[in-house]
């Protein structure tokens, strides 16, 4: 299996329960289109991100997969600069916001695409506190600025949902979905 991604975090999760994969980002164009949905905006992406792949290699099974943090609505992505990242999460203080994460499977002409939804409570945020937390860089590279895995942990005042799927890629359904391609997980061994 390939997985089309140049994130750290799904390589991780990937291999956290036992799936074993090559890597190969897929470079896309992230820009939604006017009027679309979140939900038809990441699952567009993580099906452009596995077909780009796949075309490459028709005969390999590709996973491509999208996270967006959405807040009333819209959909907030990767932070462009400090300054975004900070009106972001100003944004998010004493909020409750969805992220949304994608994943599409896909091998030649068949593809498949679910996506799932975790609820993110944040608790009030100082000027300060957000000022310090984007110093230290960590919302750079993340969809809604902020990372629940590393520094960011502490902003959290609670989850309702999965865990994984907020950090960039929901375990449980991605397992089911690997399952109906029949690659098995928990694999203790190179196949
Ligand atoms: C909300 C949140 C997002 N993120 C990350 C997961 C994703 O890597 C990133 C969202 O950007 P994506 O565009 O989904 O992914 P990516 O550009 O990092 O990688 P690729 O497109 O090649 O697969 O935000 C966290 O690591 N922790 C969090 O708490």
């Amino acid at each position: 299996m390939i997985l089309a991604s140049g994130s750290p975090r799904r390589r991780e999760l990937l291999q956290q329960i036992g799936v074993y994969f090559s890597v190969q980002p897929a470079d896309i164009d992230e820009s939604p289109l006017a009027d679309e949905n979140a939900v038809a905006y990441v699952e567009r992406m993580a099906l452009e991100k596995a077909r780009v792949v796949a075309q490459q290699n028709p005969d390999e099974l590709v996973l491509g997969s999208d996270t967006s943090v959405i807040l009333n609505g819209g959909i907030l992505g990767k932070p462009v600069s400090k300054g975004e990242a900070r009106e972001t999460l100003g944004r998010l203080s004493g909020q409750t916001h969805e992220v949304l994460s994608a994943v599409a499977l896909v091998r030649g002409a068949t593809e498949r695409v679910i996506s799932i939804a975790t609820k993110v409570r944040f608790r009030v945020l100082s000027d300060d506190e957000i000022r310090r937390y984007v110093d230290t860089g960590e919302p750079e590279d993340k969809a809604g600025s902020y990372g629940i895995q590393g520094k960011g942990a502490i902003l959290v005042a609670g989850i309702e949902g999965s865990y994984s799927n907020v950090v960039g890629l929901p375990l449980t359904e991605t397992a089911a979905l690997l399952n109906e391609f029949d690659v098995p997980v928990w694999q203790t061994e190179e196949a």
